[in-house]
């Protein structure tokens, strides 16, 4: 299973962290920028050339200190098939260096649509005409019901893939529509997707977990224990720390009391803790294993404060 994997992978490198890779390619060390120019020009294929080499450079840095990546589409998709190919890229790469990955693609359809991205990431399917590369996860937003989510969801049961479905966004305005309460269930639209997903939790893990998950902010702290609560069988990815100003004390609320269960995403705050012009990339390394050693301890502090952080005993 996907929950049993990624707790493996937590308790080998004892880090509930998730590094993002979204790519900003002004924000990219100038010594692999011009690497690339020189290369390619300034074009797609430049672009995705860079891409790869950062993404390569970060995940050497990383590939022992955190069990997960997440890779957000849109930074490749904006370079035509050179971005696309750059994620796939990524994905073999960091599987290699013994990292799961998850595609933060944010995907959902109709029935039929919806079914195509599942086999687009997952891979499971019976069509001889697709590579064998798969994430390990993807992002789905609920918006369209049951029909869009149940292929990602049926798939990836029993295929060893999460289902990570939008309940409680970090951003800003996600309460506008994710609080409204409908009169008809007297709840709000994130608990009735939570309602899909107890729907949907079977099996069960080792570890006490299934293989649909549920993204809840860092930024909204009171409903990452509301949301525990309610999801007592679902692992969260949690962005929001870093750029967002999600206060990391606040994330024990995320685990259970075990100290497991979350999946803290970081992004910028990681992938752009240097300055980007005039740096070797040694100092790029160093200053990531920096920002990552740092978010591992102060993620790790607020779980001994809230007495969660995981024992050993949790093997068993
Ligand atoms: O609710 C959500 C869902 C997804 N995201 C994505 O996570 C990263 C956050 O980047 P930071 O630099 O750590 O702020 C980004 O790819 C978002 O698309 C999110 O922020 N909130």
């Amino acid at each position: 299973m996907f929950a049993d994997k990624y707790i493996e992978r937590v308790i080998r490198t004892r880090s509930h962290l998730c590094v993002g890779l979204d790519l900003i390619l002004d924000r990219f060390p100038s010594v692999i920028l011009e690497r690339a120019e020189k290369m390619y020009g300034k074009t797609p294929k430049g672009a995705g050339h860079a891409i790869f080499e950062f993404n390569k450079l970060i995940i050497d840095t990383i590939a022992d200190k955190v069990p997960i990546v997440k890779p957000q589409l849109a930074y490749y998709e904006k370079y035509d098939h050179f971005g696309v190919a750059a994620f796939w890229q990524t994905v073999e790469y960091a599987q290699k260096r013994g990292l799961l990955v998850i595609a933060d693609a944010k995907r959902g359809d109709i029935g039929t649509t919806s079914q195509a991205y599942a086999e687009a990431f997952y891979k499971s399917t019976e069509d001889e005409w697709v590579s064998s590369i798969a994430v390990d996860a993807v992002t789905v937003n609920p918006y369209l019901g049951s029909d869009g989510l149940e292929p990602f969801v049926n798939l990836s049961i029993g295929n060893d893939k999460g289902t990570i479905i939008l309940v409680k966004t970090s951003n800003p305005s996600s309460g506008e529509f994710q609080d409204q309460i409908t009169e008809a269930s007297g709840k709000s639209i994130s608990e009735s997707v939570c309602d899909y997903i107890n729907s949907r939790s079977n099996p069960i893990g080792k570890y006490g977990f299934s293989d649909v998950g549920a993204v809840i902010g860092a930024t909204y702290a009171k409903d990452l224990a509301r949301f525990r609560e309610i999801l007592p069988n679902s692992l969260f990815l949690v962005p929001g720390i870093g750029y967002q100003g999600g206060d990391v004390e606040q994330l024990a609320l995320a685990f259970n009391e075990k100290g497991l269960g979350a999946i803290i995403s970081c992004t910028r705050a990681i992938n752009y803790a240097y300055q980007t012009v005039g740096v070797s990339e040694e100092e790029v390394k160093a200053s990531i294993l920096k920002a990552v050693d740092s978010f591992n301890q102060s993620i790790n502090s607020a779980l001994i404060e809230a007495g969660k952080f995981f024992s050993d005993e949790v093997l068993m």
